[in-house]
């Protein structure tokens, strides 16, 4: 049977940044990884968002990842609609591409910290192993909470990446005040939120998110 190992690069990209493209290169690097999917929420579990509708995120994450030829990307969580648990996104994976495929869900360390608030985390780590990479306000170890799941801990994957003080919440803080962003986005991504006023006014993009999602 021949093996394929898919990425799995979860979040919600609002806007996607040059912090996500590094995680993801990093690990298909490390992991020799066939290809890594990128998958926009549609609405991200515990997380208030707002600034973008979840059309713009996905437009964006397209044009983010368009020059890698080993990143694709996918509209199954938008098109799922509801809130956009991992679990039934790595479920409804293995049941379209049955166990040749190897699946690493690839996230930062604050993910992995929050894990015990995801929905099912110990079937998310039976379903895929789980990159988590280190980052800036993340860094602390996460040995103890890789141990605290005994047997399927070691389905927790660390992942030590350059780190880039990089965050989504900061970009659009600064997209707002008409500071730069150059070197911490792709171009295209830039050119997208300029044209279509991404983010630079939050009242009325807030009132767009909260009617679609
Ligand atoms: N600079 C970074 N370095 C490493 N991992 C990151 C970085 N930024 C985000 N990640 C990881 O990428 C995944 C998706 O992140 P998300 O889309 O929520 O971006 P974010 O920058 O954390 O957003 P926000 O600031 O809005 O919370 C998460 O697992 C997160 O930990
Ligand atoms: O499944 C869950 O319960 C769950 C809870 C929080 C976050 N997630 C997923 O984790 C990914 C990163 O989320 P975030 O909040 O860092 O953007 C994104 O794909 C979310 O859908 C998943």
């Amino acid at each position: 049977m021949e093996i394929t190992r898919l990425g799995i690069m979860g979040g919600t990209f609002n806007p996607i940044h040059l912090g996500h493209l590094m995680i993801a290169e990093e690990a298909r690097q490390t992991f020799h990884l066939d290809k890594v999917l990128f998958v926009p929420s549609y609405i991200t579990p515990n997380k208030n968002v707002n600034g973008a509708t979840a059309e713009q995120r996905l437009a964006m994450t397209r044009l983010a990842t368009a020059d890698n030829p080993h990143f694709t990307v996918s509209d199954m969580e938008m098109r799922r609609k509801g809130n956009s648990y991992t679990v039934d996104t790595l479920r409804f994976l293995k049941k379209l591409y049955g166990p040749s495929y190897i699946l690493y869900f690839i996230s930062g360390t604050d993910t992995i910290h929050d894990l015990y608030n995801w929905k099912e985390p110990e079937e998310i780590l039976k379903l895929c192993q789980l990159v988590g990479a280190t980052r800036p306000d993340g860094s602390e170890q996460i040995d103890s909470i890789i141990a605290s799941f005994g047997e399927l801990g070691k389905h927790i994957l660390k992942l030590p990446v350059p780190t880039m003080e990089i965050s989504s919440t900061e970009l659009r803080r600064r997209i707002r005040l008409g500071l730069s962003v150059r070197y911490m986005i792709p171009p295209a991504v830039a050119e997208y939120i300029r044209k279509n006023g991404v983010y630079q006014c939050t009242t009325k993009n807030s009132k767009i998110e909260s009617k679609r999602i």
